[in-house]
């Protein structure tokens, strides 16, 4: 079988009347119009626990609208999407967002700006500083946890903000292109990392990146959509061995042909 139609034969496999199952995340039929613009149309999709799914799609076909709406920070005019069966209304303490600009408060120490989310549930002092003690060990944080931001790399800002979504030890995790803004070298051991707190503490992890190879390394499955309207065109199952290494991973005949065959459907050479 070539590379294509093992691809193919996956993609077939994995449609949700294949495999019902009950997802974490789920939209059917969603709509979401701003003013005359239709950011998205007719999706479905759903996400089982704790599985990796990466988005792919061109700059404006509506990813960032559709993690918002999975937040419940913003509404949708038509369709259902829910989180555990339960409709989506408001943000919930079960799932963590990290966003590309990160949200740390300059004025706030590391630990400061990670504590926030387990402050604002009210969590008891004890509880709140053995999770934040926690999140920052896992994110080789400890050190920095008495500096500010801006002493900061980009990529520790970021490890940072992570921290911040994950203090609260959700088990949803959406993450709205939580690299975009840092260097290749810096974004690739994000990426490494990234998987070793998914394989450690697995999560239900949503991700929406321009990065097919970030994609490809990282996800069980791929979500490609389409702009004008916004809606899924593809869905592709990342059949590579875990746990995944970078160097060994990247080495792999299939990860180059994953790459390559959702470079087609997206129409990028690369
Ligand atoms: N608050 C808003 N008001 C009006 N239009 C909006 C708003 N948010 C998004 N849009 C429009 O909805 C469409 C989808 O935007 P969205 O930000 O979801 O796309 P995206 O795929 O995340 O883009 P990018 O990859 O560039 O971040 C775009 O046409 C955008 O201009």
């Amino acid at each position: 079988m070539s590379a294509t139609a093992t691809i193919e034969a996956h993609k077939d496999s994995v449609t949700p009347a294949a495999q019902p199952q009950a997802y974490h995340i789920e939209a059917k039929g969603l709509n979401k119009a701003f003013g005359k613009v239709k950011a998205l149309e007719d999706i479905n999709f759903g996400i089982r626990n704790q599985e990796f799914v990466s988005v792919l799609g061109p700059s404006g076909c509506g990813k960032s609208t559709l993690l918002r709406i999975i937040a419940g920070l913003i509404p949708y005019e038509s369709g259902a999407a829910t989180v555990k069966g339960e409709a989506i209304h408001s943000p919930r303490p079960d799932i963590g967002v990290v966003f590309q600009t990160n949200n740390m408060l300059p004025w706030f120490t590391v630990r400061k700006n990670v504590e926030l989310g387990a402050r604002i549930r009210k969590m008891p002092a004890q509880a709140r500083d053995q999770a934040v003690d926690k999140v920052l060990e896992v994110l080789s944080l400890s050190k920095f946890a008495d500096a500010y931001p801006h002493q900061l790399s980009g990529g520790m800002r970021q490890r940072a903000s992570i921290g911040q979504a994950l203090v609260l030890d959700p088990p949803i995790l959406l993450m709205d292109e939580p690299f975009g803004a840092l260097d290749a070298l810096t974004r690739d051991k994000l990426n490494v990392e990234l998987l070793r707190i998914w394989q450690e503490h697995r999560k239900t992890v949503m991700l929406i990146t321009h990065s097919i190879a970030e994609a490809v390394f990282l996800s069980d499955r791929v979500l490609v959509m389409a702009d004008r309207p916004g809606k899924i065109i593809e869905e592709v199952v990342i059949d590579l061995p875990r746990p995944r290494d970078a160097a060994a991973t990247r080495a792999l005949p299939q990860f180059g042909e994953y790459v390559a065959y959702l470079g087609k459907i997206m129409g990028v050479t690369s």
